[in-house]
């Protein structure tokens, strides 16, 4: 069963021409994809449409085998697929790190003791400790990147959707986010204009071109 099943997807911002224009894309699990094309072409406008986050005019989104079209239909699918977005401040606003990373994990019920507890591996595993308490929006570029990746695994997340995971990054840090997502058990889907990234995380790579997307 595929994890994501996007189906002749068609898509357009109020009143603009299409940007996704039959788009079909699957995703199975342990796959690790990467989805490319120019600037523009509709790469993170598809990830939102994954997560209900934008409504496609046509088209299925199928998630873990079941179609997906109410906002209430998406609430399983946020829960089980992690975002990781282009930009960081879309996706940090707790006053701390620990406390953002820790927000998931008590959002889905976890006691404080379990939510401290996945802080610390989490931090262990990024190498981010020394950042646990720092105030967040005060963070460089690149440390809020890794730190959003915290918040997002701190969920368990079935499957990564990564938009420009490398954006801010120095040498350093990218080749340590090769090491923990090659690391990772979860099937991946990654958006990113870096050739070297993508063939050191992913297998496969589709294109978008006019809306519709091609193997590449
Ligand atoms: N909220 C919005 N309202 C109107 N237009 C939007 C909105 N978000 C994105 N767009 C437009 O939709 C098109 C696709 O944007 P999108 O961000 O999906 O492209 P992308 O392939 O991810 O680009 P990049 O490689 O530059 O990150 C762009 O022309 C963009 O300006």
């Amino acid at each position: 069963m595929a994890l994501i099943e996007l189906d002749d997807i068609h898509f357009s911002y109020h009143g603009q021409p299409p940007i996704l224009s039959g788009a079909s894309l699957r995703l199975m699990p342990g796959q690790r994809l990467s989805l490319t094309g120019p600037n523009g072409s509709g790469k993170s406008t598809l990830l939102r449409v994954i997560l209900g986050l934008q409504t496609p005019q046509q088209g299925t989104v199928r998630a873990f085998g079941v179609d997906r079209s109410q906002e209430a239909d998406f609430h399983e699918v946020r829960r089980r697929i992690g975002l990781v977005f282009q930009d960081a401040d879309d996706q940090l606003f707790c006053p701390t790190v620990a406390e953002d990373i820790a927000f998931g994990p008590l959002n889905l019920g976890k006691s404080k003791e379990e939510a401290i507890e996945i802080v610390d591996r989490l931090l262990e595993q990024l190498r981010l400790m020394h950042l646990r308490d720092r105030i967040t929006h005060k963070l460089s570029g690149g440390e809020k990147r890794l730190v959003t990746l915290a918040t997002v695994l701190a969920m368990e997340p079935e499957v990564l959707l990564l938009d420009e995971p490398t954006n801010a990054l120095d040498t350093q840090n990218e080749a340590r986010l090769v090491e923990i997502l090659q690391d990772l058990p979860q099937a991946i889907l990654l958006v990113s204009h870096s050739a070297e990234f993508r063939s050191q995380i992913t297998q496969e790579k589709v294109e978008i071109r006019a809306g519709q997307i091609y193997a590449a």
